[in-house]
């Protein structure tokens, strides 16, 4: 009900009256005829626009645990408008559907009260206007089964405010995502919740109600009301953060937001340091940064002068040195005087240290045989008593090898997004990656994943995705369409078809188009609807047969607002097996080919950022083009070939990379591979390098020998 809403004009014929102390219906009036499915059958009322009448004394005590709030103790002679069948038939009913609610005490009296004034409200005319009612075979009664209710919107909404936020621990979900139909919680509004309820075929209620919410100001509640004497019901509703009564405590914190306790904010961080207007820190800096710049220039500059004037006094190559030359020259000579020492008893005793050396490194190289190479991607980035790793052993243990997990993640950063009117959910904000045209480009992608062929290196035979892939409601003799693949053109069962459809939406007085951004924004609402409610009248459920929950599929939303994802993610589950298994390699083909393809996919739609990984490592898989690199080949061209030099140079490295993992080895430390992938970068950085060193040094040494020596002849 939308809009500026006008009491309609009443048929008069079941409900003439409508004045407070007048029913509309009253006791039972046998089953009704229309409707036949039901979780509980009961009876419908019997129409009778009559005074309300005195309870019996059983009727007042059932009633007053029924329906409390009914109010009939404080009147002198309470009247009613139902009988004591009635009220059992509302208790089982209201007790079988209430139980979702009963964590909530406040809401669930609201959801009660909402059939107890509807059954047994002394004013039940006031607000109950009987629609369509049918003879009772061999009496002269007529059965209701269609009636009005009128509610004062106010009181609606807030019985449903109170009963928002229930959790349904069984599901995780909400108690509303059984108790709104089709819309879930989600999409769940006070008429449409009371619209479920008075469904007649919803499995419980034996007649149509058809619930008017009247906004304020129209048919007041305190003075007469519009439209042939109704009058709107509004009574109290409890808020989920009050009790009910002393005896039951008000909704938790989890069901009920205004129950949380209030926390106070912690202090927002210190202000800023600032000097002037300008940033403390930034200013600081460059103050440093100035400084240092001076003294750096000023150094140089005496430094440039004091050469200029040694040039010109004495030729000779020996200058009276600057302070910082000094400094650095103290630290050269003790240098120097250390390793010449090392370096005279190395060379006077070449053979020993030799010797030593070698014996050194093959000693601790031996520990080689009992080295344990970790490769495990999970033994290398967890740790080993990680409560992750522990669940994962366990379920590795129970349940077989854990599925394998391939992902494409696409976003769109160059496109817009774009506001989309929807006649049935009203307007929605649509990322940019959720776009026909990324829509349609992911599902070719899957379509050619799907259809890929791949050739197992060493067998001949070829691998498809369905001799690999994780198919759990055909695990036996699974096709393409059986595989666990979860991606949001799942909605749609991956059909090209079925993603293009549009048709035309009747809704309310209007009608409008729909296509499949409303099946979306079903589907992301309700996974597991078989269904939608749109004129399209698709599945949600995904090709293979499962939900495709939206926290899966996509990524990059705020809260709830799945069609505002930035990221659209395609997950393929795979089987995992032993590495001894046959099957392991026909893996590993093919996440190898998935890596090529998706790269394919990458490189022909520049317009997307497309991110993905396989469990396979693409130097590992076979057929992969990749390797270590060894980057031999960027060095620089020696400038003189020493060739013994340089590998004594890179044997020194490579044998304190052995000794060291040897080492290690002996003391019973795993190690992983990632140590070898930084082997070449040691042996250039640290080998090579180093003989670079030694021969420019031992170079310039001999220069200046020369030099001095010129020198002292020239002098
Ligand atoms: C599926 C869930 C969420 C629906 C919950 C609404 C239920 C509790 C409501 C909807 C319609 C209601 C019924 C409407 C009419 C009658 C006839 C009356 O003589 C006895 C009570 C009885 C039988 C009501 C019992 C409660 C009822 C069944």
């Amino acid at each position: 009900m939308e809009g500026v809403w006008v009491l309609p004009q009443v048929s008069p014929s079941w409900t003439p009256t409508h004045s407070a102390g007048v029913c509309a219906f009253y006791g039972e009036c046998g089953y009704n005829p229309e409707v036949n499915v039901s979780l509980v059958r009961s009876k419908v009322p019997c129409v009778s626009n009559t005074a309300a009448r005195e309870p019996s004394a059983a009727l007042l005590n059932l009633l007053s645990s029924v329906c409390p709030d009914l109010a009939l103790g404080t009147a002198a002679a309470p009247r009613v408008c139902c009988s004591l069948a009635q009220v059992l038939a509302l208790q089982l009913s209201v007790a079988l559907s209430g139980a979702v609610l009963a964590r909530c005490p406040s809401c669930a009296r609201n959801f009660a009260n909402i059939h107890c004034h509807n059954i047994c409200s002394p004013d039940q005319s006031l607000f109950i206007n009987v629609t369509r009612a049918v003879p009772v075979p061999g009496t002269n009664l007529f059965a209701v089964v269609e009636y009005q209710s009128f509610y004062r919107q106010e009181f609606a909404e807030a019985s449903f405010a109170s009963c928002q936020g229930v959790r349904l621990p069984a599901t995780g979900g909400f108690a509303l995502d059984t108790m709104c139909g089709l819309y879930g919680a989600r999409l769940c509004t006070a008429q449409r919740w009371l619209d479920f309820q008075g469904d007649k075929s919803n499995g419980l209620a034996p007649l149509q109600i058809h619930f008017h919410l009247v906004p304020n100001g129209t048919g007041t509640g305190t003075g007469t009301g519009t439209g042939a004497g109704l009058e709107p019901l509004y009574v109290r509703a409890w808020s989920c953060g009050e009790a009910v009564s002393a005896q039951e405590q008000a909704c938790s914190c989890q069901d009920c937001a205004e129950s949380c306790p209030t926390i106070t904010p912690p202090p927002g961080p210190k202000p800023p340091f600032r000097i002037g207007a300008a940033d403390g820190a930034l200013v600081l800096c460059v103050l440093l940064f100035g400084l240092l710049t001076l003294l750096f220039l000023l150094t140089r500059i005496c430094h440039h002068r004091g050469s200029k004037q040694g040039l010109t006094l004495h030729p000779a190559p020996v200058t009276p040195p600057g302070c910082s030359v000094r400094w650095g020259d103290a630290v050269h000579r003790a240098l120097v005087r250390v390793f010449r020492c090392w370096g005279v008893f190395v060379a006077a005793h070449p053979l020993p240290v030799l010797l030593v050396a070698v014996a050194l490194v093959g000693g601790l190289s031996a520990g080689f045989r009992s080295l344990r190479l970790t490769t495990d991607p999970v033994e290398l980035w967890s740790a080993p008593g990680s409560r992750a790793r522990q669940e994962k052993a366990f379920y590795d243990q129970h349940f077989g090898p854990f599925l394998r997990t391939n992902q494409v993640i696409v976003t769109a950063p160059r496109h817009n997004r774009s506001r989309y009117h929807s006649v049935l959910f009203g307007a929605q904000n649509f990322s940019a990656v959720l776009s026909m045209e990324v829509l349609q480009a992911l599902l070719q992608l899957q379509e050619s994943l799907a259809a890929a062929a791949v050739p197992v290196p060493g067998t001949n035979r070829t691998v498809r995705l369905e001799d690999v892939c994780y198919a759990p409601l055909n695990p036996s003799n699974p096709a393409p369409a059986d595989c666990c693949v979860n991606s949001v053109t799942q909605y749609f069962q991956n059909n090209r078809t079925r993603l293009a459809m549009v048709a035309t939406q009747p809704h309310g007085t209007d009608t409008g188009t729909v296509d499949w951004r409303d099946h979306l924004i079903y589907c992301v609402n309700s996974p597991l609807s078989f269904k939608d409610i749109t004129a399209l009248e698709l599945s949600c459920t995904a090709e293979y047969g499962g939900p495709v929950f939206p926290y899966i599929a996509l990524g990059g939303y705020t809260g709830s607002e799945y069609t505002e994802a930035e990221a659209l993610i395609i997950t393929y589950s795979l089987n995992n097996f032993g590495r001894r298994d046959p099957r392991h390699m026909w893996v590993l083909s093919w996440e190898s080919h998935f890596l090529q393809l998706v790269q394919d996919f990458q490189r022909r739609h520049h317009n997307l950022s497309v991110a993905f990984m396989a469990e396979v490592r693409p130097h590992s898989g076979p057929g992969s083009t990749h390797g270590s690199p060894t980057g031999a080949e960027r060095h620089p061209p020696q400038v003189e070939s020493k060739v013994t030099l340089a590998l004594g140079g890179v044997a020194v490295v490579v044998g304190a990379v052995f000794a060291a993992m040897g080492l290690l080895a002996l003391l019973g430390l795993p190690s992983s591979l990632i140590i070898l992938e930084v082997v070449p970068f040691l042996i250039l950085a640290v080998g090579a390098d180093n003989i670079f060193i030694f021969v420019q040094e031992y170079q310039w040494g001999c220069a200046l020998w020369g030099d001095l020596n010129g020198a002292v002849l020239y002098g």
